[in-house]
Protein backbone atom coordinates (compact mmCIF):
# COMPACT_ATOMS: atom_id res chain seq x y z
CA UNK A 1 0.00 0.00 0.00
CA UNK A 2 1.03 3.58 -0.92
CA UNK A 3 1.14 5.41 2.41
CA UNK A 4 2.19 8.71 1.28
CA UNK A 5 1.41 10.20 -2.54
CA UNK A 6 2.88 13.66 -3.58
CA UNK A 7 1.23 14.02 -7.41
CA UNK A 8 2.76 16.74 -9.43
CA UNK A 9 3.25 18.83 -6.28
CA UNK A 10 4.07 22.84 -7.13
CA UNK A 11 4.15 25.82 -4.73
CA UNK A 12 5.01 28.90 -5.56
CA UNK A 13 5.45 31.48 -2.11
CA UNK A 14 3.56 34.74 -2.17
CA UNK A 15 5.34 37.49 -3.70
CA UNK A 16 8.01 35.12 -5.23
CA UNK A 17 8.87 34.83 -9.23
CA UNK A 18 10.11 30.84 -9.08
CA UNK A 19 8.39 28.52 -7.89
CA UNK A 20 9.83 26.64 -4.94
CA UNK A 21 8.75 23.24 -6.12
CA UNK A 22 7.78 22.34 -9.63
CA UNK A 23 5.48 19.31 -10.44
CA UNK A 24 7.12 16.98 -7.77
CA UNK A 25 5.49 13.04 -7.95
CA UNK A 26 6.72 10.79 -5.39
CA UNK A 27 5.17 7.49 -3.52
CA UNK A 28 6.32 6.37 -0.40
CA UNK A 29 4.89 2.80 0.40
CA UNK A 30 3.68 2.05 3.90
CA UNK A 31 6.78 1.24 6.03
CA UNK A 32 9.45 2.65 3.92
CA UNK A 33 11.61 5.05 4.40
CA UNK A 34 12.16 8.25 1.65
CA UNK A 35 15.08 10.51 2.19
CA UNK A 36 14.65 13.94 0.39
CA UNK A 37 17.84 15.74 -0.26
CA UNK A 38 19.15 18.71 -2.18
CA UNK A 39 21.68 21.57 -1.61
CA UNK A 40 20.25 24.14 0.82
CA UNK A 41 16.75 26.42 -0.84
CA UNK A 42 16.07 23.35 -3.34
CA UNK A 43 12.85 23.18 -1.84
CA UNK A 44 13.08 19.58 0.59
CA UNK A 45 11.26 21.35 4.00
CA UNK A 46 8.39 22.51 0.91
CA UNK A 47 8.27 19.57 0.12
CA UNK A 48 7.58 17.95 3.52
CA UNK A 49 5.28 21.00 4.59
CA UNK A 50 3.40 20.38 1.60
CA UNK A 51 2.90 16.49 2.51
CA UNK A 52 2.90 17.91 6.55
CA UNK A 53 -0.21 20.22 5.45
CA UNK A 54 1.74 23.20 6.74
CA UNK A 55 1.80 24.66 3.18
CA UNK A 56 -1.04 24.65 0.45
CA UNK A 57 0.36 23.59 -2.61
CA UNK A 58 -0.47 25.75 -6.05
CA UNK A 59 -1.37 22.71 -7.51
CA UNK A 60 -1.29 19.06 -7.29
CA UNK A 61 -2.37 16.78 -4.69
CA UNK A 62 -1.32 15.07 -1.56
CA UNK A 63 -2.57 11.80 -0.63
CA UNK A 64 -2.51 9.52 2.46
CA UNK A 65 -3.26 6.03 2.67
CA UNK A 66 -4.76 6.44 -1.22
CA UNK A 67 -7.00 9.29 0.58
CA UNK A 68 -6.83 13.07 -1.27
CA UNK A 69 -5.85 15.31 1.83
CA UNK A 70 -4.45 18.08 0.04
CA UNK A 71 -7.22 20.58 1.65
CA UNK A 72 -6.84 18.84 5.03
CA UNK A 73 -4.80 20.85 7.79
CA UNK A 74 -2.01 19.67 9.31
CA UNK A 75 -4.07 18.11 12.56
CA UNK A 76 -6.55 16.19 10.50
CA UNK A 77 -3.98 14.23 8.28
CA UNK A 78 -2.55 11.15 9.79
CA UNK A 79 1.02 12.54 9.94
CA UNK A 80 3.54 13.92 12.47
CA UNK A 81 6.00 15.79 11.89
CA UNK A 82 9.53 16.61 13.76
CA UNK A 83 12.08 19.55 13.16
CA UNK A 84 15.43 20.33 13.60
CA UNK A 85 14.56 22.06 17.09
CA UNK A 86 13.04 19.36 19.77
CA UNK A 87 10.54 22.22 20.74
CA UNK A 88 9.46 20.78 23.59
CA UNK A 89 7.17 22.38 26.28
CA UNK A 90 8.80 23.70 29.58
CA UNK A 91 6.24 23.63 31.74
CA UNK A 92 5.68 19.49 31.24
CA UNK A 93 7.68 17.29 32.37
CA UNK A 94 9.69 14.52 30.02
CA UNK A 95 6.39 12.17 30.23
CA UNK A 96 3.96 14.93 30.10
CA UNK A 97 5.90 15.79 26.48
CA UNK A 98 5.72 12.84 25.15
CA UNK A 99 2.46 11.47 26.64
CA UNK A 100 0.79 14.91 25.44
CA UNK A 101 -0.48 13.59 21.82
CA UNK A 102 -1.84 10.60 23.07
CA UNK A 103 -3.69 13.02 25.87
CA UNK A 104 -4.78 15.26 23.04
CA UNK A 105 -5.97 12.12 21.30
CA UNK A 106 -8.52 11.49 24.45
CA UNK A 107 -5.89 8.68 26.01
CA UNK A 108 -6.28 9.21 29.72
CA UNK A 109 -3.89 9.75 31.70
CA UNK A 110 -2.63 6.51 32.78
CA UNK A 111 -2.58 5.24 29.23
CA UNK A 112 -1.19 8.18 28.20
CA UNK A 113 1.76 7.72 30.90
CA UNK A 114 2.25 4.04 29.41
CA UNK A 115 2.54 4.85 26.22
CA UNK A 116 5.37 8.06 27.36
CA UNK A 117 6.94 5.48 29.03
CA UNK A 118 7.11 2.70 26.14
CA UNK A 119 8.74 4.95 24.19
CA UNK A 120 11.09 6.58 26.46
CA UNK A 121 12.36 2.62 26.62
CA UNK A 122 12.40 2.50 22.39
CA UNK A 123 14.18 5.93 22.48
CA UNK A 124 16.70 4.37 25.02
CA UNK A 125 16.08 7.39 27.94
CA UNK A 126 14.49 5.21 30.70
CA UNK A 127 14.25 6.43 34.15
CA UNK A 128 13.95 10.40 32.71
CA UNK A 129 10.26 10.41 32.56
CA UNK A 130 10.28 13.08 35.81
CA UNK A 131 12.70 14.95 34.78
CA UNK A 132 12.00 18.62 33.47
CA UNK A 133 12.86 19.24 30.09
CA UNK A 134 15.28 21.99 30.35
CA UNK A 135 17.86 19.67 33.04
CA UNK A 136 18.16 17.77 29.35
CA UNK A 137 21.61 17.75 26.84
CA UNK A 138 20.58 18.77 23.50
CA UNK A 139 20.80 14.81 22.24
CA UNK A 140 18.55 13.61 25.01
CA UNK A 141 16.36 16.61 24.12
CA UNK A 142 16.01 15.31 20.47
CA UNK A 143 15.47 11.70 21.59
CA UNK A 144 12.60 13.06 23.91
CA UNK A 145 10.88 15.04 20.47
CA UNK A 146 11.29 11.27 19.00
CA UNK A 147 10.00 9.45 21.64
CA UNK A 148 6.77 12.29 21.29
CA UNK A 149 6.43 12.23 17.77
CA UNK A 150 6.39 8.61 18.21
CA UNK A 151 3.87 8.44 20.62
CA UNK A 152 1.29 10.27 18.40
CA UNK A 153 0.72 6.88 16.95
CA UNK A 154 0.66 8.71 13.13
CA UNK A 155 0.82 6.56 9.87
CA UNK A 156 3.38 9.07 8.22
CA UNK A 157 6.81 10.42 10.32
CA UNK A 158 7.50 13.63 8.50
CA UNK A 159 11.48 14.49 9.95
CA UNK A 160 13.09 18.10 8.83
CA UNK A 161 16.45 18.02 9.35
CA UNK A 162 16.08 16.61 13.15
CA UNK A 163 19.59 15.57 13.85
CA UNK A 164 21.43 18.41 12.05
CA UNK A 165 22.16 20.21 14.93
CA UNK A 166 23.87 17.16 17.15
CA UNK A 167 27.34 16.83 16.93
CA UNK A 168 28.77 14.04 14.90
CA UNK A 169 29.03 10.80 17.57
CA UNK A 170 25.11 12.06 18.74
CA UNK A 171 23.89 12.21 15.02
CA UNK A 172 25.11 8.38 14.32
CA UNK A 173 23.61 7.17 17.70
CA UNK A 174 20.15 8.79 16.53
CA UNK A 175 20.89 7.07 13.02
CA UNK A 176 20.69 3.65 15.09
CA UNK A 177 18.28 4.59 17.22
CA UNK A 178 16.02 5.51 13.34
CA UNK A 179 17.07 1.94 12.37
CA UNK A 180 15.78 0.53 16.07
CA UNK A 181 12.82 2.42 15.39
CA UNK A 182 12.01 1.06 12.23
CA UNK A 183 12.91 -2.60 12.86
CA UNK A 184 10.06 -2.24 16.24
CA UNK A 185 7.34 -0.02 14.68
CA UNK A 186 7.37 -0.64 10.63
CA UNK A 187 6.74 3.39 10.60
CA UNK A 188 6.90 5.02 7.19
CA UNK A 189 9.17 7.62 7.07
CA UNK A 190 9.97 11.22 5.34
CA UNK A 191 13.21 12.36 6.48
CA UNK A 192 14.66 15.65 4.92
CA UNK A 193 18.63 15.99 4.98
CA UNK A 194 21.56 17.68 4.06
CA UNK A 195 23.79 14.46 5.10
CA UNK A 196 24.29 11.76 2.25
CA UNK A 197 25.27 9.49 4.80
CA UNK A 198 22.08 9.96 7.02
CA UNK A 199 20.25 9.72 3.39
CA UNK A 200 21.41 6.39 3.31
CA UNK A 201 19.73 5.37 6.12
CA UNK A 202 16.55 5.26 3.22
CA UNK A 203 15.31 2.84 1.51
CA UNK A 204 15.51 5.50 -1.37
CA UNK A 205 16.53 8.93 -1.84
CA UNK A 206 15.01 11.61 -4.05
CA UNK A 207 17.16 14.19 -4.79
CA UNK A 208 15.56 17.89 -5.19
CA UNK A 209 17.61 21.04 -7.30
CA UNK A 210 15.98 24.27 -7.78
CA UNK A 211 12.28 22.86 -6.91
CA UNK A 212 12.94 19.84 -9.52
CA UNK A 213 12.91 16.12 -8.25
CA UNK A 214 15.88 15.05 -10.76
CA UNK A 215 16.47 11.66 -9.05
CA UNK A 216 14.47 8.73 -7.51
CA UNK A 217 16.44 5.90 -6.40
CA UNK A 218 18.51 3.65 -3.97
CA UNK A 219 21.13 6.02 -2.02
CA UNK A 220 24.10 3.58 -3.60
CA UNK A 221 22.59 4.43 -6.94
CA UNK A 222 22.24 7.93 -7.07
CA UNK A 223 25.96 7.96 -5.34
CA UNK A 224 27.60 5.56 -7.92
CA UNK A 225 25.08 6.56 -11.24
CA UNK A 226 23.84 10.26 -10.96
CA UNK A 227 20.66 11.16 -13.07
CA UNK A 228 22.07 14.62 -14.03
CA UNK A 229 25.11 16.22 -13.98
CA UNK A 230 23.61 18.38 -11.36
CA UNK A 231 22.92 15.69 -9.12
CA UNK A 232 26.74 14.74 -9.20
CA UNK A 233 27.88 18.38 -8.71
CA UNK A 234 25.54 18.21 -5.50
CA UNK A 235 27.39 15.24 -4.35
CA UNK A 236 30.64 16.20 -5.60
CA UNK A 237 33.77 13.73 -6.28
CA UNK A 238 33.01 13.23 -9.57
CA UNK A 239 35.39 14.11 -12.39
CA UNK A 240 33.52 15.32 -15.61
CA UNK A 241 34.87 13.77 -18.82
CA UNK A 242 33.05 15.51 -21.91
CA UNK A 243 33.33 13.65 -25.20
CA UNK A 244 31.61 11.63 -27.62
CA UNK A 245 29.55 7.92 -27.10
CA UNK A 246 30.21 6.12 -30.41
CA UNK A 247 28.55 2.34 -30.66
CA UNK A 248 28.95 2.06 -26.32
CA UNK A 249 32.57 3.76 -26.19
CA UNK A 250 33.36 7.33 -24.76
CA UNK A 251 35.87 8.71 -26.46
CA UNK A 252 37.68 12.06 -25.29
CA UNK A 253 41.27 12.91 -24.38
CA UNK A 254 41.33 10.51 -21.78
CA UNK A 255 41.19 7.56 -24.49
CA UNK A 256 38.40 4.88 -25.19
CA UNK A 257 35.65 3.99 -22.07
CA UNK A 258 32.89 1.58 -22.63
CA UNK A 259 30.20 3.71 -21.14
CA UNK A 260 27.03 2.30 -19.44
CA UNK A 261 24.65 4.80 -21.67
CA UNK A 262 22.68 3.40 -24.53
CA UNK A 263 22.58 6.16 -27.67
CA UNK A 264 25.24 8.31 -29.22
CA UNK A 265 26.53 11.86 -28.90
CA UNK A 266 27.89 14.10 -26.93
CA UNK A 267 28.41 12.74 -23.55
CA UNK A 268 29.78 13.23 -20.03
CA UNK A 269 31.72 10.61 -18.40
CA UNK A 270 31.29 10.65 -14.08
CA UNK A 271 34.36 9.47 -13.08
CA UNK A 272 34.37 8.93 -9.30
CA UNK A 273 37.49 9.78 -7.24
CA UNK A 274 37.28 6.61 -5.46
CA UNK A 275 37.64 4.80 -8.93
CA UNK A 276 40.55 6.57 -9.75
CA UNK A 277 44.21 5.69 -9.33
CA UNK A 278 47.12 7.26 -9.96
CA UNK A 279 49.83 5.18 -11.81
CA UNK A 280 53.46 6.05 -13.84
CA UNK A 281 52.30 4.62 -16.91
CA UNK A 282 48.50 3.76 -18.37
CA UNK A 283 47.64 -0.05 -18.71
CA UNK A 284 46.40 -1.69 -21.76
CA UNK A 285 42.15 -1.36 -21.13
CA UNK A 286 41.47 1.49 -19.14
CA UNK A 287 41.60 5.23 -19.83
CA UNK A 288 43.63 8.21 -18.33
CA UNK A 289 45.34 11.38 -18.59
CA UNK A 290 48.63 12.77 -17.62
CA UNK A 291 48.18 15.95 -14.95
CA UNK A 292 49.64 17.74 -12.36
CA UNK A 293 48.64 17.77 -8.58
CA UNK A 294 47.78 20.97 -7.56
CA UNK A 295 46.43 19.84 -3.57
CA UNK A 296 46.45 17.31 -1.28
CA UNK A 297 44.46 17.14 1.73
CA UNK A 298 44.18 14.52 4.32
CA UNK A 299 40.42 12.83 5.01
CA UNK A 300 40.72 10.14 8.03
CA UNK A 301 42.90 7.47 6.32
CA UNK A 302 42.49 8.59 2.87
CA UNK A 303 43.95 11.37 1.14
CA UNK A 304 42.40 13.51 -1.39
CA UNK A 305 44.91 15.03 -4.51
CA UNK A 306 43.63 17.63 -6.87
CA UNK A 307 44.87 17.49 -10.11
CA UNK A 308 44.65 19.88 -13.11
CA UNK A 309 44.94 17.83 -16.65
CA UNK A 310 46.80 20.39 -19.73
CA UNK A 311 43.38 21.15 -20.89
CA UNK A 312 42.39 22.70 -17.92
CA UNK A 313 40.32 19.76 -16.51
CA UNK A 314 40.04 19.20 -12.76
CA UNK A 315 40.34 16.30 -11.56
CA UNK A 316 39.70 14.72 -7.77
CA UNK A 317 41.44 11.25 -6.75
CA UNK A 318 41.21 9.43 -3.66
CA UNK A 319 43.96 7.23 -2.12
CA UNK A 320 45.23 5.30 0.83
CA UNK A 321 47.18 7.33 3.55
CA UNK A 322 49.97 6.87 2.74
CA UNK A 323 50.54 6.62 -1.07
CA UNK A 324 53.17 9.74 -1.77
CA UNK A 325 51.47 12.13 -3.78
CA UNK A 326 53.43 15.64 -3.71
CA UNK A 327 52.20 18.59 -4.75
CA UNK A 328 53.56 20.06 -8.48
CA UNK A 329 54.16 16.00 -9.09
CA UNK A 330 53.23 14.84 -12.51
CA UNK A 331 51.42 11.46 -12.67
CA UNK A 332 48.99 9.52 -14.64
CA UNK A 333 45.74 9.34 -13.61
CA UNK A 334 44.12 5.80 -14.55
CA UNK A 335 40.53 4.85 -14.68
CA UNK A 336 38.81 1.51 -15.66
CA UNK A 337 38.26 -0.97 -17.30
CA UNK A 338 34.79 -0.10 -17.90
CA UNK A 339 31.95 0.48 -18.27
CA UNK A 340 31.74 3.93 -16.61
CA UNK A 341 28.95 5.72 -15.66
CA UNK A 342 28.38 8.52 -18.01
CA UNK A 343 25.26 10.81 -19.31
CA UNK A 344 24.15 12.82 -22.12
CA UNK A 345 25.89 16.33 -22.57
CA UNK A 346 22.98 18.88 -22.05
CA UNK A 347 23.26 21.82 -24.05
CA UNK A 348 24.28 23.94 -21.48
CA UNK A 349 27.59 21.82 -21.47
CA UNK A 350 30.38 22.60 -23.63
CA UNK A 351 31.63 19.80 -25.39
CA UNK A 352 35.33 19.82 -26.73
CA UNK A 353 35.93 18.27 -30.35
CA UNK A 354 36.17 14.30 -29.71
CA UNK A 355 39.18 12.34 -30.44
CA UNK A 356 39.50 10.09 -33.22
CA UNK A 357 36.24 8.73 -34.21
CA UNK A 358 35.63 5.43 -35.68
CA UNK A 359 32.82 6.37 -37.31
CA UNK A 360 32.62 9.19 -39.63
CA UNK A 361 29.27 9.00 -40.64
CA UNK A 362 28.42 9.37 -36.88
CA UNK A 363 30.12 12.80 -36.23
CA UNK A 364 26.48 15.18 -35.84
CA UNK A 365 27.02 17.11 -32.84
CA UNK A 366 24.20 16.85 -30.96
CA UNK A 367 22.92 13.50 -31.51
CA UNK A 368 19.96 12.60 -29.88
CA UNK A 369 20.55 9.90 -26.69
CA UNK A 370 17.87 6.90 -26.54
CA UNK A 371 16.19 6.12 -23.36
CA UNK A 372 17.94 3.25 -21.11
CA UNK A 373 15.92 -0.06 -21.48
CA UNK A 374 16.88 -1.39 -18.30
CA UNK A 375 17.29 1.63 -16.45
CA UNK A 376 19.08 0.49 -13.02
CA UNK A 377 18.55 4.24 -11.12
CA UNK A 378 14.96 2.78 -10.66
CA UNK A 379 12.25 5.31 -11.78
CA UNK A 380 13.08 9.25 -12.20
CA UNK A 381 10.44 10.96 -10.09
CA UNK A 382 10.73 13.66 -12.70
CA UNK A 383 13.45 15.41 -14.49
N1 LIG B 1 7.66 31.47 3.60
C1 LIG B 1 8.35 31.69 2.48
N2 LIG B 1 8.13 32.76 1.72
C2 LIG B 1 8.82 32.99 0.57
N3 LIG B 1 9.77 32.15 0.10
C3 LIG B 1 10.03 31.06 0.82
C4 LIG B 1 9.36 30.75 2.05
N4 LIG B 1 9.84 29.59 2.53
C5 LIG B 1 10.79 29.19 1.66
N5 LIG B 1 10.91 30.05 0.64
C6 LIG B 1 11.80 29.92 -0.54
O1 LIG B 1 11.49 28.71 -1.20
C7 LIG B 1 12.66 28.05 -1.64
C8 LIG B 1 12.74 26.65 -1.06
O2 LIG B 1 12.84 26.76 0.34
P1 LIG B 1 12.92 25.48 1.29
O3 LIG B 1 12.98 25.96 2.70
O4 LIG B 1 11.83 24.55 0.93
O5 LIG B 1 14.32 24.88 0.84
P2 LIG B 1 15.22 23.79 1.57
O6 LIG B 1 15.75 22.91 0.50
O7 LIG B 1 14.46 23.13 2.67
O8 LIG B 1 16.37 24.69 2.17
P3 LIG B 1 17.31 24.44 3.46
O9 LIG B 1 18.09 23.18 3.18
O10 LIG B 1 18.21 25.64 3.46
O11 LIG B 1 16.43 24.33 4.65
C9 LIG B 1 13.82 28.95 -1.23
O12 LIG B 1 14.18 29.76 -2.32
C10 LIG B 1 13.25 29.78 -0.10
O13 LIG B 1 13.88 31.03 -0.04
Amino acid sequence: MTALELDRITHRYPGTERPALSEVSVAVPAGRMLAVVGPSGSGKSTLLRAAAGLVRPTSGAVHLAGRDVTDLPVERRDVTVMFQEPTLFDHLDVAGNVAFAPRLAGARRREARRLARRYLDLVRLPGLQDRPVSALSGGQAQRVALARALAAERSVLLLDEPFSALDSELRRAMHDLVGEVRAALDPTLVLVTHDLDEAALADRVLVVIDGVAHQHAPAAAVYTRPASLAVARMLGGFTEVPGIVRRGIHHSDWGRMPVDLFGEGPAVLLLRREDLRLTSQATPGTVGITARVTHRRVRGRRVVATLRAPAGTTIEVELPLGRDVRVGQETVVQAGPGPAWALPATAAETVPAPGPDPDPAAETPGAVFTERSADPRGPVAQR
